[in-house]
């Protein structure tokens, strides 16, 4: 055998980098495709997330993992607090979700939004005193951030904030398209859900008074039987019913009837605790469910509820002021025998709540009576 010529040499040397080259590329192209695999199966689990809870929580667990990074939070405009509040009263615990962010105006997100422009997203070093507002628990290390607002038409509805511990994976020379069909998407999801939700709460509510309708209240009642069932705890019921009510809108009018519902609605409410539910139950009946709380505890509740209904008249739009007492039925739930059908023992425990206030209206009214 021969030593080849210098031309064979270089040919073969060029043969070797081209196809370390080729290597190089084909497993860049893999794990291009494996990135994409990846987002794609995202993009699906946060497009068939059901509720509020499940979306955000699946950005802040499933996204750094599949993005590799360090941290991951979201911001919401919420100008009235709405979006907070109803994620609240339909169970969301903010406690888990120690990343979701809530502001007040859109502007606060630091984007430019120059008219007619869509806003960009923000790349580059993280500096505590200009970030701190959008990651307020940054892991060690943070070192560049990505902020990618969401956007619904062209309205701003959040940020999507992204962090790594490589200063070099945000630049602000670096491409945005990536991010900005990423954020599309989120942005699509959280309006589809949040609108779900809103709907889904206005379905449980009364539109006069803003408490619980009567559906929420059935549903609720069945589900804490069980866990009452469950962990053990004192249920109770109470029943509360205006006093004379027909006279009430006799003397000030429907409109001011309609006032009164509202205010008796609130001074109940403020003698419950926030696990407490209050619904009114159609006409001028409200039923409180109280958890954790045994018929003597009940009881005291549904007193302060009476007195503070009791002691000052009802003032109107009109400048009248209306008297107005209530009479209140309290029963607690005895029946813990898991054979029972729930939904039976939760029509029993309304209705002995229900017997207690026909006493305590045939007793004389503005009064409480408890059923053992
Ligand atoms: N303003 C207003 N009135 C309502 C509403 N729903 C029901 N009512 C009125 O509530 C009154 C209920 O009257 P009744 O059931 O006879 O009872 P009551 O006058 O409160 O008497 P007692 O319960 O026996 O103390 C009726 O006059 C209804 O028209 C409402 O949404 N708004």
């Amino acid at each position: 055998m021969h030593e080849p010529d210098a031309q064979t040499r270089e040919l073969m040397l060029e043969n070797e980098t081209l196809r370390s080259r080729m290597t190089y590329l084909l497993e860049q192209a893999e794990r291009n495709h494996s990135i994409m695999c990846r987002h794609q199966a995202f993009d699906l689990k946060i497009v068939g997330a059901t509720s509020f809870q499940e979306l955000v929580t699946t950005i802040f667990e499933t996204l750094p993992v599949i993005s590799d990074l360090d941290t991951v939070t979201l911001s919401l405009v919420d100008p009235e607090a709405d979006i907070y509040t109803v994620m609240h009263k339909l169970g969301v615990d903010y406690e888990v979700l120690p990343n979701l962010l809530f502001c007040e105006h859109a502007g606060e997100l630091g984007f430019r939004q120059d008219e007619g422009r869509r806003p960009k997203p923000l790349l580059g070093p993280y500096a505590p005193s200009r970030h701190g507002g959008m990651f307020p628990h940054p892991p060690p290390g943070l070192q560049s951030v990505a902020m990618v607002p969401l956007l619904r038409n062209t309205r701003l509805i959040g940020s999507l904030n992204l962090g790594s511990a490589d200063p070099n994976r945000f630049t602000a020379a670096l491409g945005t398209d990536f991010v900005e069909h990423m954020g599309s998407i989120v942005a699509i999801c959280l309006e589809n859900v949040i609108s779900n939700e809103m709907l889904k709460f206005i379905g449980l509510t009364d539109s006069l008074t803003g408490v619980y309708n009567r559906r929420y209240i059935d549903r609720r009642l069945v589900e804490e039987i069980a866990r009452a069932r469950r962990q053990g705890y004192r249920i109770s019921c109470m029943y509360i019913d205006i006093d004379h009510f027909k006279r009430v809108n006799d003397t000030v009018g429907h409109q001011g009837g309609d006032e009164v519902l509202r205010e008796v609605a609130q001074r109940i409410k403020a003698e419950l605790r926030i696990s407490d539910a209050l619904g009114r139950f159609g006409g001028e009946e409200f039923v409180v469910l109280l958890i954790d709380a045994d018929l003597e505890s009940a009881s005291m509740v549904a007193q302060r509820i009476r007195a503070s209904v009791a002691l000052t008249p009802v003032g109107l739009a009109t400048g009248e002021h209306v008297p107005v007492t209530v009479s209140i039925g309290v029963a607690t739930l005895a029946d813990f025998e898991r054979d029972h059908a729930i939904e039976g023992v939760a029509q029993d425990l309304v209705a002995q709540a229900d017997g207690a206030l026909y006493q305590a209206k045939a007793s004389g009214r503005n009064r409480v009576v408890s059923v053992a």
